[in-house]
Formats: C-alpha cells, sequence, structure tokens
C-alpha cells in the first residue's frame, strides 16, 4: 500500500470510529488501539504533507453536532487534548513548554482526567442560561434542560464579584453505582447495555427527555473558566474561585513546579484513583498562568499549554479455570471465565483471590458468546491475558500459547443444552447468542419476566424490588406475574432470606414486616389501576416495547382485540411491521400466555384503553395519518388531535414513510422537519390545517 493509500484507509476508518463514538455512544476498538492508529496517521502526514486529507481527524476534534438539538455556536473554541502514553513524551512537551515561555518560570496544576463528556455552561448575570456539548469544537448541541438536572450545578451563583458573563466548563460523567444500575435495568428491559461509563453519561446527557436524564443521576466536575476580560490570573486561582462560588471543582488537582513532580503524581494516583466513585483514564497538565497560556497558544485541534497522560489499561497473565454458561433473563447463554492469579494454578477454585488488576482483584471475565470463543481460540487450562475494558468490566485479550508445552489444556465445549432447565438452546440466523427457548418454564427466564412486569415502565410496583422478587420466586409463592395478585397479607408476613453477593460475600437478610407487607400489598393493588397500555408492555411481549405498546394500545383498544388480531391487521398499524406482527400472534399462540392475560383481567388489570372512542364529525380525514409538532396559536395540541380524529384521522407520534402529514407548529425541532421533507411528507401549517378541514 502506498503512503498516500494508508493516510487515505486510516483517515476513514478514524472517521468512522469516531462517528461511532461520539453520535452512537458506542466504541468499535479501545482508546488505546484509537490512539496508536491516529499516532500513526499523524506520522505519516508529517512525513507527506501533501497526501494530508480535508477532513483528517488529526486536524479536528472528533465530535460533531447531533440533528436532535439546536445547535449553538461557542463563544470560544471547545478544543481537545493533545496525549500521550509515555513519560519521555511528557517530558518532550515540558522541553517544548520551556522554549516557548523563553526561559520564564513557569508552574503546573495536575488534575485528573475524568472520562465523561465536555460540557459548557454558560452564566449571564449569575444565572445558568445554555448548556451545551463540545460538537465538532465550533458548535455545539443545546442540552440546557438537561444539564440542569445535575444536582451540584448551581442554577445561580450569588458571588458579589462575578463578571456579567462568564462560561464554565467541565466534566459531565455518570458514578459507576449509576452506570451498574442503568445497565442492569438496560438488561431487564431487554435493551442494549453501554460498554463503559463514558459511553453511558454520553448517550444520557443526548436524551431527549430531560425526565429520564434526570433519573440517571448524572454529575459533573468542573475544571475550565472562562470570561472575554481577564478575571483570574491563573488556573489555580480560577478553581479556588469557582470552589467558593458553590461550582463542583475537580477533586484531587494539585499545583507542582516542574516535570518531576508530575510524575510523582501520576504515580500517586495510578492507583488511588480506582477508589474514586467515577472512571478516570488518565491526567491532565496545564501551564498555570493564564498570561503563560496565551503565550503558548493553541494548535487547530489542541492548546500548547496542556496535555493528557493517558494509563495504559493493565494487562496480566491469568490461567482459565473454568467457563460457566448464565442464563440472562432474556435467555441469552452468556459464557464466563473463572480465572486465577499465576501463583494460585496449585490453588483448589473457591479458595482463589484473582488477578490483580488496576487496583482491585479480578476472578471473572466475560467471554461474551460463542464466537469470541472462538476468536480467541482458547482452552481450558490455558494462560490468558486479561484486562480491563474501560477500566471497569474485565475481558480477556488473547492467549499465551507456548504456555501449552508446559500445562496441558483441553478444549472448551459449548452446551448444546440450557444448564438451568435443560431445554435444547437455540440460535437465530444472524445473531451471535444461543438462546434457551424455554421462556415460559426457564427460572432465569421467569424471575425476568416477573421483573420486567413490575418494572416502572410498565406496572410500576415500587414496593417489590429484585431482592423480593427473588425471595417470593426461590419460595415458589410467585412463578409469573398473575402470581402476585393472589399473595394476602397472611402468607407473605415474616418471610425471610439471607442473599449472598457472589461477587463480595457480603449478606444481606431479607424480611417481610408488617410494613412491608402492608407496601407491597399496597403496590401490588395500585397497579390495577395503571393504563392498558402500560399492561401490555409489561408481559414482555418480544419487540413490543413500550413504544410500541402505546401504539398498539391506542389502534386496538383492548385485549380482546389485539389477541384476535389477524396478521395482515396488525401491519396495517402505522409503524408496526412484520417482525412485531409475528411475535404478537405467537405470543397469543401459547397456552401459557392465554392463561396468564386471562388471570390478570380477572385480577382486575385494565386490559382496556380508556381513552373514550371518538364520535365522528366527519370522515373527511379517513385513512389519513398525521403528526402534531411544536407549539399552535389557536389551540393546544390536545384540541388538535381531537380534531383529527373526530374527521376520522389517525395521530401518530413519529415521522416515518407512512405518514401523510406534518402539523407543524412554532419552535419544532428542525430534525423533525427536515425527515419529513426527505421523506416527501406534506407539511401543514395551523392555517393550513384548518382550511381543509373547514372545507368539508
Ligand atoms: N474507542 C474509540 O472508538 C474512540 C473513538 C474516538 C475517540 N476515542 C477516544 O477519545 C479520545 C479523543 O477524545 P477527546 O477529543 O475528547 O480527547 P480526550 O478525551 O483524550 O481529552 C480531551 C477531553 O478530556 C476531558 N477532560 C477530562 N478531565 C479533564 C480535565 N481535568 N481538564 C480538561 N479536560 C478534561 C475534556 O472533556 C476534554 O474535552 C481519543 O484519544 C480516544 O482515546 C475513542
Ligand atoms: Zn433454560
Amino acid at each position: 500500500m502506498s503512503p498516500e493509500q494508508k493516510i487515505q484507509e486510516l483517515t476513514d476508518q478514524l472517521n468512522h470510529y469516531n462517528y461511532r463514538y461520539y453520535q452512537d455512544s458506542v466504541s468499535e476498538i479501545s482508546d488505546f488501539e484509537f490512539d496508536q492508529l491516529l499516532k500513526e496517521l499523524k506520522a505519516l502526514e508529517d512525513q507527506y504533507p501533501d497526501f494530508r486529507l480535508g477532513d483528517s481527524p488529526t486536524q479536528r476534534v472528533g465530535g460533531a453536532i447531533t440533528k436532535s438539538f439546536n445547535a449553538v455556536y461557542h463563544r470560544y473554541p471547545m478544543l481537545s487534548l493533545d496525549n500521550t502514553y509515555n513519560e519521555q513524551e511528557l517530558r518532550n512537551f515540558d522541553e517544548r513548554v520551556r522554549k516557548g515561555l523563553d526561559g520564564e518560570p513557569y508552574e503546573y496544576i495536575c488534575e485528573l482526567k475524568f472520562d465523561g463528556i465536555s460540557l459548557s455552561f454558560t452564566y449571564e448575570n449569575g444565572v445558568l442560561v445554555r448548556g451545551v456539548t463540545r460538537g465538532d469544537g465550533t458548535r455545539g448541541d443545546e442540552i440546557t434542560n438537561n444539564v440542569k438536572t445535575i444536582r451540584s450545578l448551581p442554577l445561580r451563583v450569588k458571588a458579589e464579584d462575578q463578571p456579567p458573563i462568564f462560561e464554565v466548563r467541565g466534566e459531565g460523567f455518570m458514578p459507576i453505582t449509576s452506570f451498574q444500575k442503568l445497565n442492569e435495568e438496560m438488561e431487564t428491559l431487554g435493551e442494549n447495555q453501554y460498554a463503559n461509563p463514558r459511553n453511558a453519561a454520553s448517550g444520557s446527557f443526548k436524551l431527549q427527555d430531560s425526565g429520564e436524564t434526570a433519573r440517571r443521576a448524572l454529575d459533573c466536575y468542573v475544571y475550565t473558566f472562562l470570561t472575554d476580560t481577564e478575571f483570574f490570573k491563573s488556573h489555580e486561582e480560577s478553581l479556588l474561585g469557582l470552589k467558593s462560588w458553590g461550582f463542583n471543582v475537580s477533586p484531587g488537582w494539585k499545583k507542582v513546579s516542574n516535570i518531576d513532580e508530575v510524575i510523582a503524581y501520576i504515580h500517586e494516583w495510578e492507583d488511588k484513583r480506582m477508589t474514586l466513585p467515577l472512571a478516570t483514564d488518565g491526567i491532565v497538565i496545564k501551564v498555570n498562568s493564564f498570561e503563560q497560556q496565551r503565550e503558548l497558544g493553541f494548535t487547530a485541534k489542541s492548546p500548547r499549554w496542556a496535555i493528557s497522560f493517558k494509563y495504559k489499561a493493565e494487562n496480566k497473565p491469568a490461567i482459565l479455570r473454568s467457563v460457566n454458561y448464565q442464563v440472562g433473563r432474556t435467555g441469552a447463554v452468556t459464557p464466563v471465565a473463572n480465572l486465577c492469579d499465576l501463583t494460585e494454578r496449585a490453588l483448589p477454585y473457591n479458595k482463589v483471590k484473582g488477578v490483580h488488576l488496576s487496583g482491585t482483584r479480578v476472578k471473572r471475565a466475560t467471554l461474551h458468546n460463542a464466537n469470541e470463543l472462538e476468536r480467541l481460540g482458547i482452552q481450558l487450562g490455558d494462560t490468558v491475558f486479561v484486562e480491563k475494558s474501560g477500566e471497569i468490566i474485565p475481558k480477556i485479550t488473547g492467549v499465551d500459547v507456548s504456555q501449552r508445552e508446559l500445562y496441558p489444556t483441553t478444549p472448551i465445549i459449548f452446551p448444546t443444552h440450557c444448564p438451568e432447565c435443560n431445554s435444547e438452546l437455540q440460535r437465530n440466523e444472524g445473531e451471535v447468542a444461543f438462546f434457551c427457548p424455554n421462556d415460559s418454564h426457564c427460572p432465569p427466564q421467569l424471575k425476568g419476566r416477573i421483573e420486567h412486569f413490575i418494572h416502572r415502565k410498565a406496572m410500576n410496583i415500587e414496593s417489590l424490588g429484585e431482592g423480593k422478587i427473588e425471595l417470593l420466586f426461590d419460595l415458589n409463592m410467585v412463578r409469573t406475574p398473575a402470581d402476585l395478585y393472589d399473595l394476602t397479607y397472611e402468607n407473605l408476613l415474616g418471610l425471610e432470606k439471607t442473599i449472598v453477593n457472589e461477587e463480595t460475600g457480603k449478606t444481606k437478610i431479607i424480611s417481610f414486616r408488617e410494613k412491608t407487607v402492608e407496601n407491597i400489598l399496597k403496590g401490588i393493588d395500585l397497579s390495577k389501576t395503571v393504563p392498558f397500555k402500560n399492561v401490555l408492555f409489561a408481559l414482555g411481549i418480544r419487540f413490543v416495547g413500550a413504544t410500541v405498546a402505546e401504539k398498539l394500545a391506542a389502534y386496538f383498544k383492548s385485549i380482546q382485540a389485539l389477541r384476535t388480531a389477524t396478521y395482515e391487521q396488525l401491519t396495517a398499524v402505522p409503524e408496526i411491521g412484520g417482525r412485531i406482527a409475528l411475535s404478537i400472534e405467537s405470543y397469543f399462540s401459547i397456552p401459557e400466555n392465554q392463561d396468564l392475560v386471562e388471570r390478570l383481567e380477572k385480577a382486575g388489570l385494565q386490559m382496556e384503553s380508556d381513552e373514550k372512542p371518538v364520535e365522528l364529525e366527519s370522515d373527511m380525514l379517513e385513512g389519513k395519518t398525521f403528526v402534531i409538532s411544536g407549539v399552535f396559536e389557536n389551540f393546544e395540541r390536545d384540541d388538535l388531535k381531537m380534531k383529527i380524529e373526530v374527521n376520522g384521522g389517525r395521530v401518530l407520534s413519529g415521522v416515518s414513510g407512512k405518514l401523510n402529514y406534518l402539523l407543524a407548529g412554532a419552535n419544532m425541532g428542525p430534525a423533525k422537519l427536515e425527515k419529513a421533507r426527505k421523506l416527501g411528507v406534506t407539511i401543514l401549517s395551523e392555517e393550513e390545517f384548518l382550511a381543509m378541514i373547514e372545507n368539508k
């Protein structure tokens, strides 16, 4: 490959990873691998400057704006940071700073590098007026409502001496505990999980629904202060100032006077950072004086007065002792490696503590699926390499085959039957995971369905949690959601169970006293008033998520109509395709499911949508579909909806190719408008719509 082709290839590759990382919050390769490729491209471009492409990722901040928010220009560009993984390059940076400052004395501030997303907050007269993402560095997404959910961020700064307009920047992040909780929830709901807290934070700050963002308990550490005219003299002063104004300034920062002290700081935090409640991926070094920062200036992509040092994920050898197969709530079977340290080879497995890795001891690593086992080519007894990806979840990165001469190994045989219920495992075409098809009897799947059923977005039975469900399940008192409605005060009172956390060995006792029992029963009773659409979602029919359930409920209005609907009737519903229709048909054809629905109906759950059937004024909009968006002069949205329905039309929530009209008010999202235009949907103003129905 010629250098020109290589440059082209690396540019395309890196731009693709950037897109996945910033737009989709997905890491297709590790940060280290990404940074190595970027370095390779940079070196080639330096050698062959003529071949550098206009869209080279070495010249631009990696992100972009999305179409779902207002794009706003940054008052000051939001750049990236140059980075390095080794001390020598850090010393080279120090050399450049020394030269750039012509022998003046200088100091550094060392800070932790938090792994989240860059945010900018603008304050006018002390009031938080705008929150924006970094975007492409010039323009970002305005997510003010979402940043306002950060509890530690002052909405108003009371200090008397503050400038009239200033900008604060920091890192929005998701604490590790929130991350774990969120992923568990995603699993219960059968949605894709996030690979690490950074991706989870990035996805959560860019949700359309601020209520959901609020629930995800995001936080932020601030580390930058900007004004038009100089207010503080140094970075140190600004950090102290921000703190005194009530900002959550990043903890752990330190002023140092030379590069050796910087390196000492790096060593000091290498393990200590693991005790922090959030993910960190390195440290940041900044020249302290603002005046000197200005002297040093910027490159196209990053300041010359700062650099980040990234800790390389620790990679260590371990012995693969055995593989367990876990059956998830959706029936997917995941192989999990049981590991021990090289020094623990002779110990029985229940005595081993695991490999030391980035501050903790690791005994397990996910192997994802059968394909991954094949890809790695590992065998039982192998010496494998383990790494914590995103510093949180351990994974196996490779195998040391040379050790096989010394220590015999045996092939791993993926089970053909479910370890929990012994049904024969299946794999759908095009999917990597094997799954247990026995969804009506396999214990983890049954339990999973009950957890799904009580979830906040489903029946919302808050007084029951995972532990309580587990207790009731293990005692055989609740095997299906319908059993919940047969529980009585007498048979709940006094139940008790000790739950042992397998990882930590900690025990927790759950016991049902008067108050608990009363609460549980109250919660269950209250769920009988939950609307039909939630009940439908709670059933956990494959591919029927909350939104689909809402559409089906609005269309069919009752479980009776839905369960007798034909494939044709189902696919006639806007936005319901063949895959969903088949899944619904198959669900209602299974006797256990029919029985469940009947029992729930008897228990008094809402099986009809109580929206009143509309009395038609005309049928002039018959067969026509509308989406209403924005704000209107003469009507509330609900009135418009009513107007459409009494004339025989239907209102949908999303713009798709099947849609006839988009009724566009003021302030509607530009993304929706553009999509409608692209799909050739007719766009109506309020006046045009009124004219249309008055013509009847
Ligand atoms: N794995 C992938 O597919 C993939 C794809 C694209 C980018 N990446 C990773 O992202 C990096 C590029 O992202 P980036 O441009 O945000 O650079 P970066 O994350 O390496 O550094 C810049 C960012 O650090 C953050 N930061 C955290 N603590 C800080 C502090 N105390 N002071 C100042 N800033 C602080 C800021 O948000 C700033 O924007 C790449 O080097 C790579 O590691 C990975
Ligand atoms: Zn099973």
